[in-house]
């Protein structure tokens, strides 16, 4: 079953300049996806048009359903989105955490859309939620820093603080824009096998915009290839060829990712030596 599906959207942020060139795209429960492409490819953009956060052009006939409820149609959002919106968790850089908040309360929040407006606005949460937050924080190897500030934690730190989030929300897909981009080898695996033990265990439908494709292909069963505002490829990951992959970031770009994965795999040990 298609828990996620886009028809004909195109986006243009300037005059005929398309960021969106007309996708369609379905994607199935409990699939692992990552969408791949180089920088300005669309990516961020597609994201964010399935959370209702960017809309579609309007002279373009467009729809973007989850689970069969339209969030968007035709470039307007779908009046009751609410519903739709819980049941997604965004692990997005730009809406991770409230930093003066604890882990806790960050975690918390996640659930806010399942309690009554009164309580949220209160910010009374009740032992059994804190139970489940705390859970979730357990799920991604943080349960220690609860109490932290959120401003105290690592960049990979704040990412599993955020898929905490997303399982306290219960979302039923996260989209997850980027969750590694600046993060080192080691935050950055552990941050990719927790979303795909929750994609395993919990059947929960994960799509994941990467840079580096051997994140991709060590971690996502399907790869949708973004290139120019176009599906480039869109198949089984180790179905992606290397000449498909040269076409798409091109043969410079391809030797850049090789030499920052090589780097990145050098920096543990590597010690700088000061000027
Ligand atoms: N708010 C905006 N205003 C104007 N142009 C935008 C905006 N957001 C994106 N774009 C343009 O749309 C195109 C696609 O951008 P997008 O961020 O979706 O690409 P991306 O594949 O996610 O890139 P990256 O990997 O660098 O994050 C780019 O040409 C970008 O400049």
């Amino acid at each position: 079953m298609s828990v996620i599906n886009i028809s004909g959207v195109k986006k243009s942020f300037s005059k005929n300049k398309y960021a969106l060139k007309g996708i369609d795209l379905a994607i199935e429960q409990g699939d692992m996806v990552a969408l791949i492409g180089p920088s300005g490819s669309g990516k961020s953009t597609l994201m964010r048009h399935i959370s209702g956060l960017t809309l579609a052009d309007k002279k373009t006939p467009s729809e973007i359903s989850v689970f069969g409820i339209p969030i968007q149609q035709n470039g307007k959002l779908h009046k009751d989105i609410r519903s739709s919106r819980a049941r997604i968790g965004n692990v997005f850089q730009q809406f991770n955490l409230i930093s003066r908040l604890s882990v806790l309360t960050n975690v918390l929040i996640g659930g806010l859309s399942r309690v009554p407006t009164y309580r949220s606005l209160l910010g009374w949460f009740t032992d059994e939620e804190k139970q489940e937050a705390l859970d979730a924080l357990e799920r991604v190897g943080l349960r220690d820093f609860a109490l932290q500030r959120a401003s105290q934690l690592s960049g990979g730190q704040q990412q599993r603080v955020a898929i905490a989030r997303a399982l306290m929300q219960k979302a039923e897909i996260i989209l997850a824009d980027e969750p590694i981009a600046s993060l080192d080898p080691e935050s950055s695996r552990q941050v990719m096998e927790i979303l795909q033990g929750i994609n395993e265990k919990d059947g929960i439908t994960v799509v994941v915009t990467l840079h580096q494709v051997d994140y991709a292909k060590k971690y996502c069963r399907r790869a949708v290839a973004l290139r120019q505002g176009e599906i480039f490829f869109d198949g089984r990951i180790n179905q992606l060829s290397s000449d498909q992959l040269t076409q798409l970031y091109g043969i410079q770009q391809l030797d850049q990712q090789q030499d920052a994965v090589c780097k990145d795999s050098l920096l543990p040990n590597y010690q700088l030596n000061p000027a």
